[in-house]
């Protein structure tokens, strides 16, 4: 996995249940005996059952704030006056299709890139990020889509890799095995993932499971931002409810989560805010009391297009 960072101070409970709104996510069947029930709610609201959404504070400073945001690869526009604010115990969803500048995005985020205009800003202090360590330092953990974990080593290795503590000092130095397996099985346990055998190969885990730990393995080393990259898009329903469901868990401990993806439903079971890219600009920016599942869906199919698509069709094929 890819994620890295400084140990955490601290950070509370997670509780991860995920509002079902997608009919088939809401159909699935729970994961394990560990977790927690995926209540369904309407298409119209993803608050728990009954509650309305919270309403959106808009005076909050922002843990990362893009404004106006560019990038251009030579003549080609990748992103284009973008801009998107990630809140504390808050989801922002990023929807594009192929093309639209997702993954440049993502990686002006992740301090691989930087912004040709506009202001990127953490905390409210205007910044550019020279490299990925610089975005980890700042609280910036990334989770890509393929993982870099090393498929042969347990599960507790993989959790810690590049972080390893040590005990013992000069030539009696170790790592603290037992130090990582008994944090690795507390800390899947503290986001609601009760894996019985830490020692397992990570290999042997399915993709979802894979996400679920890189998400634990940010909150604990501390992450204030976590961002994901369409971590659900290789992934069957039954296993985007689990992935969507940690996602919840790292948003409930307090995180500000950028989620990435091409799918309205998995954004709207989770999402506090949804911003629409098309061909590297920006096509709609909503938050969640300003839109429902339905015109989601219709703006990432590119509803207007296809109405006009539609008309062109029934001239056509007019007699
Ligand atoms: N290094 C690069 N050099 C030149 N053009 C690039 C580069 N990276 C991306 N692009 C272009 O920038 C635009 C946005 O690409 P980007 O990869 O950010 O989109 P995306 O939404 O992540 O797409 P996908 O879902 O297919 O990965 C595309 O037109 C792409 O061809």
């Amino acid at each position: 996995m890819t994620t890295e960072g400084a140990p955490k101070d601290t950070s509370p409970g997670a509780d991860g249940a995920v509002p079902a709104a997608d009919p088939d996510l809401a159909a699935a069947e729970e994961p394990s005996a560990g977790d927690e029930a995926v209540p369904a709610a309407s298409e119209e609201s993803a608050a728990p059952a009954g509650a309305p959404a919270p309403p959106v504070d808009r005076t909050r400073t922002p843990l990362v704030e893009l404004d106006a945001v560019s990038k251009y690869y030579g003549n080609i526009r990748a992103l284009e006056g973008v801009s998107l604010e990630v809140h504390a115990g808050e989801i922002s969803c990023v929807l594009g299709d192929n093309g639209a500048g997702k993954s440049t995005l993502i990686k002006i985020i992740a301090g691989l890139h930087q912004h040709d205009a506009g202001t990127f800003s953490i905390e409210g202090e205007e910044t550019r990020l020279g490299s990925p360590r610089e975005a980890l330092d700042r609280g910036i953990a990334t989770v890509y889509q393929d993982l870099a974990v090393v498929p042969l080593m347990p599960v507790w290795r993989n959790f810690f890799l590049g972080s390893e503590p040590t005990k013992g000092v000069g030539p009696f130095k170790r790592m603290d095995v037992e130090f990582m397996r008994a944090t690795t099985h507390a800390e899947l346990l503290r986001m609601g993932i009760d894996l019985r055998d830490v020692d397992q190969p990570i290999g042997t885990l399915s993709g979802g499971e894979r996400q679920c730990v890189a998400i634990a393995r940010a909150v604990y080393f501390g992450a204030k931002v976590l961002v994901l990259d369409e971590p659900t898009a290789a992934l069957g329903v039954k296993q985007s409810g689990v992935v969507l469901k940690y996602v919840a868990a790292a948003r409930d401990a307090g995180l500000g989560v950028v989620l990435i993806t091409h799918n309205p439903h998995h954004a709207y079971l989770v999402g506090d805010r949804f911003v629409l890219l098309k061909r590297g600009a920006m096509s709609g920016a909503h938050t969640r009391a300003e839109i429902t599942l339905d015109e989601l869906t219709r703006q990432m199919a590119g509803g207007s297009e296809l109405e006009d698509l539609r008309h062109e069709l029934e001239r056509a094929t007019a007699p």
